[in-house]
């Protein structure tokens, strides 16, 4: 499974602790940054990211900025993505079950980093359910 992750100026320290949390599970991560704290504008660092998920590059996306508002409007710009908001484990299940999310986007000022390890764990080991979501899901997209 590959992984692509990006983040602002808001979400470097969550993004290093779960960059150290994947990779010692063995997943492939591609960092697209920022890697530091100074200010940044976040869709420099999310496009990428979804880029990667559009073109299929990457199976799946981590984004993180303050509220992860801005990440997750800038992500659902792209074709194919379906880029999540979630705060609690129990809406990335959601997500993944009911949505098949892409990518998951984390508000790293309104959670805590073990909830926010927590829900990268649960979006990886959640499937899409499939079946009545399935139509549902295939209607989000739309053909201009
Ligand atoms: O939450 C965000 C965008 O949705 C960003 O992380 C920004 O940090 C947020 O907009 C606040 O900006 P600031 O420059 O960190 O005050």
């Amino acid at each position: 499974m590959k992984i692509s992750i990006g983040n602002d100026h808001a979400g470097t320290e969550y993004k290093f602790a779960i960059l150290k949390h994947l990779e010692a599970k063995g997943y492939v991560v591609t960092n697209y940054g920022t890697d530091s704290n100074e200010s940044v504008d976040y869709p420099d660092f999310v496009h990428p990211v979804a880029q990667d998920v559009e073109s299929k590059k990457a199976d799946f996306g981590i984004i993180i900025c303050g509220s992860g508002n801005g990440a997750n409007m800038t992500a659902n710009k792209h074709q194919g993505v379906r880029s999540a908001l979630c705060w609690t484990k129990e809406i990335v299940a959601l997500a993944r079950q009911h949505n098949n999310a892409n990518i998951l986007s984390i508000p790293s000022r309104f959670t805590a980093l073990p909830q926010a390890i927590e829900m990268v764990d649960t979006f990886f080991e959640t499937a899409f359910e499939g079946g009545r979501h399935e139509n549902r899901v295939n209607k989000i997209a739309v053909s201009c």
